[in-house]
Formats: C-alpha cells, sequence, structure tokens
C-alpha cells in the first residue's frame, strides 16, 4: 500500500474536525483561497495530492505554498507548485477539489483517494516498472507571514511525513518565503537535480539576481570602474526607490537579500515592512490597495532625495502580500510642506501592469532592432486581459506594432498564451502580476549572432554584441517561472537606467483612461458565464445587451465588462471611459444594473 492507512484515518479524525458538512471548496485561479478557520481539511487533502504528483512524476520535487497573497489577514489559501516552477496541471486541480470534497465519510474519502492513485501513480508504477523502493517523494514547503500559516504549514508537513510515511519522503521547509522564492526553488531543484534538503536561497535566488542585474550595468556602462560598484549611482534616474511591502513576507526577503549590501541599501528604502505584525498585512498598503484606490500606500514621506548635489524624485513601488505583484508610481515634484492632503490624486500617477509590459515590450522591440533580429526570427508579442487599459492595446497595436493577444483572467492562461504564442512573451495583469518567458529559440539565435560576429573579420559590432548580451542577462534577470515582485522590480529599474528615463518619461508614452473596478454581491455568481476572453456575458441571458446599450451612451472610448471573480464570492465590474466623470457614471449604471437583475 502507498499510503499508512492507519495515520491517513488518525489525521483524518484529527484534521475534520471542524469541517463544515455543506462546504464545497474549489481549486481556483490561485488555488484554494478562503477564511483560514475552513482551511485545515483542504490543507490535509491538498498535501496528499501534492505527495501524489510527486510519486506520479518519478520524485520530482513538487512546491507547496500557503497564502492568500493580497487577501485581508484572516484568510490563507495553498496551492501546488509544478516541477518547472508552473502552476499546477488542469487535470490535477481536478483531482484537488474532488479530493477536498469528498470527506463525508472514512471510507468514502478513502475511496476516492484509491480512485486517484489508480489513474495517476498505479500507471506510473505500472509503465516503468517500479517496486515500492523506487517510489520517491519531494515536497519543498513555503508559507507567507499570516498568522494562520504556522499551523497551516505544520499540517502539511505532518501530513507528508505521516501518510507517506512506507516511502522514501523528503519535504524541506523553506519557512517565510515570497510565491515567486517558492516557485524558483522548486524548479532549481529539479533543474539541477539536487537534493531538497540542501535548498537555500542565500545561494541561489539572491546572488542569481543581484548579479544579473549588477552585470547588466556594468555592461552599458563599461567607463566606470567595474570595481567600483558605488559609481553607477550616478546612472540612476530617480532618487531613492521607496518599496512598499505590504507589511508581508517580501519586507523580510528583500531586507535578507540587501543585508550584507551597502549599495543596494544605498539607494533602496523599504516602507511597510512589518511582517512581525501579521494584522497589519495589505492593510492600507501594497499593490492590490493602491492600484484598486488609485492612491498612495500609507506612510509615504518625502518626495525627493539629494543626490550629487540635486533634488531627483523618488521612485516608489508596491509588492502584494506574497511578493508575486508589482505596481510603480510617482508623484509631481513638490515639497511635501505644499500637500494638503497626501491622498491628493492629482499628484499621485500610477504605472501598473499594462505600463510595466508595455515598456518592457518597446524595450526588447528596440533591443532586437539594435541586436539585427527580424520579427520573423524572433516573435515578440505581449499577452494582457480584458482588464488592460484600452489606451495600453492600442498603444502596442498602433504606435509599437507589436501584437497583443486577450486571454481569460489569471495568469496561468497568460502564461500558457505567452509561450505558444511567441519567443519573448511579454505578459502582465493590469494588477501588475506578470512576468517576460523567452523560447528556447532565444537563447539559440543570441548564440549564434555572437559566434557569427565573433568569426566575422575580426571587426568589432559593440552595439550589436551590447544588445544581444543585454538581452541575453534579461533572461536571467526576469523569474521566467512566475511573476515575481522582486525580479520585475529590478527589471524595470534596469530598463529606466539603461534607457535614462525617470518615471514621468515612462509615463509619457501613452496616457490612460480613466477606468474603475467595482464589486457587486449577489445571490449566485456561478450564473455569470463569459465568453470572447471575458469581455461578453452569455448568462444570464439578455444581460449583455443591456449592458452594450448603457455603455453606447458614453462614447466610443467606453467600455465596460462583468465577470465573476475566481478568487471572491463577487462579481466583479470594470468600466472605462474618456473621463472620470463618465467613468464613475458607467461603472454605477453597469453595477446597478447587475445588482438589481435578480439573481
Ligand atoms: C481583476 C483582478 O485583478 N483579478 C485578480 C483576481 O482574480 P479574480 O478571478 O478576478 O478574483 O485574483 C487572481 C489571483 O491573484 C489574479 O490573477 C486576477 O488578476
Ligand atoms: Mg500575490
Amino acid at each position: 500500500m502507498l499510503y499508512n492507512k492507519e495515520k491517513l484515518k488518525e489525521l483524518y479524525s484529527k484534521f475534520l474536525k471542524n469541517k463544515n458538512a455543506n462546504f464545497e471548496y474549489q481549486y481556483g485561479t490561485a488555488g484554494f483561497r478562503y477564511n483560514h478557520t475552513l482551511l485545515d481539511p483542504v490543507m490535509f487533502t491538498t498535501s496528499i495530492i501534492a505527495g501524489l504528483r510527486s510519486l506520479t512524476l518519478g520524485g520530482k520535487a513538487i512546491g507547496i505554498m500557503i497564502t492568500a497573497s493580497h487577501n485581508p489577514p484572516q484568510d490563507n489559501g495553498v496551492k501546488i507548485v509544478e516541477p518547472m516552477g508552473e502552476m499546477l496541471v488542469e487535470s490535477w486541480e481536478f483531482y484537488s477539489t474532488q479530493l477536498a470534497n469528498s470527506l463525508q465519510t472514512f471510507e468514502f474519502f478513502e475511496k476516492k483517494l484509491c480512485d486517484i492513485i489508480n489513474v495517476t501513480v498505479q500507471k506510473t508504477i505500472i509503465e516503468n516498472s517500479l517496486t515500492k523502493n523506487d517510489l520517491k517523494l519531494n515536497i519543498v514547503l513555503g508559507k507567507d507571514s499570516r498568522e494562520s500559516s504556522d499551523r497551516l504549514a505544520e499540517i502539511v508537513s505532518t501530513t507528508i511525513t505521516s501518510v507517506f510515511s512506507n516511502l522514501k519522503v523528503k519535504v524541506k521547509d523553506l519557512g517565510l518565503v515570497t510565491t515567486p522564492q517558492l516557485h524558483y526553488l522548486t524548479r532549481y531543484a529539479n533543474k539541477e537535480e539536487i537534493d531538497i534538503t540542501t535548498l537555500k536561497l542565500q545561494s541561489t535566488y539572491f546572488p542569481h539576481f543581484k548579479q544579473a542585474f549588477i552585470e547588466l550595468l556594468k555592461l552599458h556602462y563599461k567607463e566606470i570602474d567595474p570595481a567600483q560598484v558605488r559609481d553607477y549611482l550616478s546612472y540612476f534616474p530617480f532618487g531613492k526607490l521607496v518599496i512598499d511591502c505590504a507589511n508581508g513576507v517580501g519586507s523580510y526577503q528583500f531586507d535578507q537579500m540587501i543585508k550584507n549590501d551597502p549599495w543596494f541599501q544605498s539607494f533602496v528604502e523599504i516602507i511597510n515592512d512589518k511582517y512581525l505584525v501579521p494584522s497589519s498585512l495589505n492593510v492600507n498598503c501594497g499593490a492590490d490597495y493602491v492600484k484598486t484606490n488609485q492612491r498612495l500606500p500609507e506612510n509615504v514621506n518625502g518626495l525627493l532625495t539629494q543626490k550629487q548635489g540635486a533634488s531627483l524624485s523618488n521612485l516608489y513601488c508596491s509588492f502584494d502580500g506574497d511578493a508575486d505583484r508589482v505596481v510603480f508610481y510617482y508623484l509631481n515634484e513638490m515639497e511635501p510642506s505644499q500637500f494638503d492632503d497626501p491622498h491628493q490624486k492629482q499628484q499621485f500617477h500610477l504605472l501598473d501592469g499594462d505600463k510595466i509590459s508595455t515598456m518592457l515590450a518597446k524595450f526588447f522591440h528596440d533591443i532586437l532592432a539594435q541586436a539585427k533580429i527580424s520579427q520573423d526570427e524572433l516573435k515578440l508579442g505581449v499577452v494582457q486581459t480584458a482588464y488592460a487599459n484600452g489606451s495600453s492595446t492600442l498603444y502596442l497595436k498602433d504606435n509599437l506594432k507589436i501584437p497583443a493577444s486577450c486571454t481569460k483572467t489569471g495568469v496561468k492562461h497568460l502564461h500558457h498564451e505567452a509561450v505558444s504564442q511567441y519567443d519573448i512573451g511579454v505578459y502582465f495583469e493590469a494588477n501588475g502580476h506578470g512576468t517576460v518567458i523567452f523560447s528556447p529559440k532565444v537563447y539559440k539565435v543570441i548564440e549564434a549572432k555572437l559566434e557569427s560576429i565573433h568569426k566575422s573579420s575580426g571587426e568589432r559590432v559593440p552595439k550589436e554584441i551590447v544588445a544581444l548580451k543585454t538581452l541575453k542577462l534579461f533572461t536571467e534577470l526576469i523569474n521566467q517561472s512566475v511573476g515575481d515582485a522582486i525580479s520585475d522590480m529590478l527589471s524595470v529599474i534596469a530598463v529606466l537606467i539603461i534607457s535614462q528615463k525617470n518615471a514621468e518619461d515612462w509615463n509619457k508614452e501613452y496616457k490612460d483612461l480613466p477606468n474603475r473596478l467595482i464589486k457587486v454581491i449577489v445571490d449566485d455568481r456561478t450564473v455569470f458565464k463569459t465568453t470572447n476572453a471575458e469581455r461578453q456575458l452569455v448568462s444570464p441571458r439578455g444581460l449583455q445587451e443591456k449592458i452594450d446599450g448603457i455603455v453606447a451612451k458614453y462614447g466610443p472610448l467606453a467600455r465596460s465588462f462583468v465577470r465573476a471573480s475566481g478568487t471572491e464570492d463577487a462579481v466583479r465590474v470594470y468600466a472605462e471611459a474618456k473621463s472620470t466623470e463618465e467613468v464613475e457614471a458607467l461603472v454605477a449604471e453597469v453595477g446597478e444594473l447587475v445588482k438589481s437583475s435578480s439573481y
């Protein structure tokens, strides 16, 4: 038998004590995510599923992350990470949901477990003629800073080690890590085929990203003595980089990354870093707060920093609770004393996920041109969702002539589109969650070009070489497995420094249409079904026509759509229009329509 039946039964009783019999769990966009009091049973079943996934893949390391990202402090959640750092495959999301909802009696639960084992691990055993001795199970575990995270992590470790005590089991508990760090280390363990118990951020994640960032600066500012890293500061087109860490794990981890590095410390200021006070997580701060409310988080002081005798504006960014999202912003250059209200909107400029993706796309577009690589050789494209600002899509298509696709919400959809459609696929949700992926062809083209330049007549072609090396270093600086606030932040500032642009230059590329996103609570959100990358409702019947009728009143630039959230019990209404007044009126009208419909 693969599992220890006695232990399974014991833990079943232990973790099901607080089970709410009528509650239906769903592995959604971001795994299971609920109020923490509902999570003990689902932690138990999800740990078993993760264990089976590892066994099915011949002992490949599987990640488990305990987090509820930007949700309020009382929530928590769990998601499973595939060996190469990707999100769990869809068929296994289904098994996870099935097992979590089969807890009525122990017999029923065990039967369901055996059914899942039969179609998964058992197949691997037969196909590879394995014996029990060959079966290995490796789990890499991480958690965010919520109060309930310790308890939930304990359930995972206990379940894995007890239920599979008959097999060769290893669980590496990384403790407090960001979601992307967990993805990165899971991928690293499998790529390098190393014993998971030896995994350390200090020797992998931190040096990797720091190194790529510094190498990029050295490549572009050769005239400076590379030993004098401090000198590069004079090339920074902003004063300080102020990072709002949402009082979450990002503050702990970024602090670890730079703590022995006076150079990084000299241009970074971390605010909202109270990860040891879990009740403050995401409260009036963090990427979701800043993006949704389009205002500053708490604790931003001072707009300018004195550098080399000049006053330079600071650049700000906000991570979310598990540091897989980042948004940037800046303030007009005014002394703090001139502000009546530090939250005045007119002085606040948001640079969200759309601004990040368009900036990166433009940068890679220019780099490819400098490296003399055509669009036929390497296809560059951007993936967005319906929430992308209409101006960003027009800017990509009309100004930059870069293809842009639209997918359903949830990074797994964007990731899939980026991988299948493009060689360099830039994908970001408007909320700042995203990354860039580079196909194997990118690496081949870079190497082939570098080699042919070196061979050809000995003549140096510096601009082309610098462009090729820049591209190569960005494949390192970007965490390709998943959106990563730390890696994305370093990539953005690297682009700003290399192109010598400040936040205002960046923002000027296109002007966002005023937009608004609201939540409407309805009796049953599952009746809201969509098509066309979630931009149109097919159910409830007739509602889309009514929405179209309202939108038509607001002119050609106006847009509004309605969809059920995958992470909250609510329906989301998004609107954009040519003025703030119009967008407020439009979103209110569509919101009222949804609310007043008797669903
Ligand atoms: C409008 C919006 O921001 N939706 C978010 C939110 O999904 P919903 O399905 O809309 O609840 O959480 C997801 C997971 O973090 C994220 O991928 C997505 O972008
Ligand atoms: Mg997150």
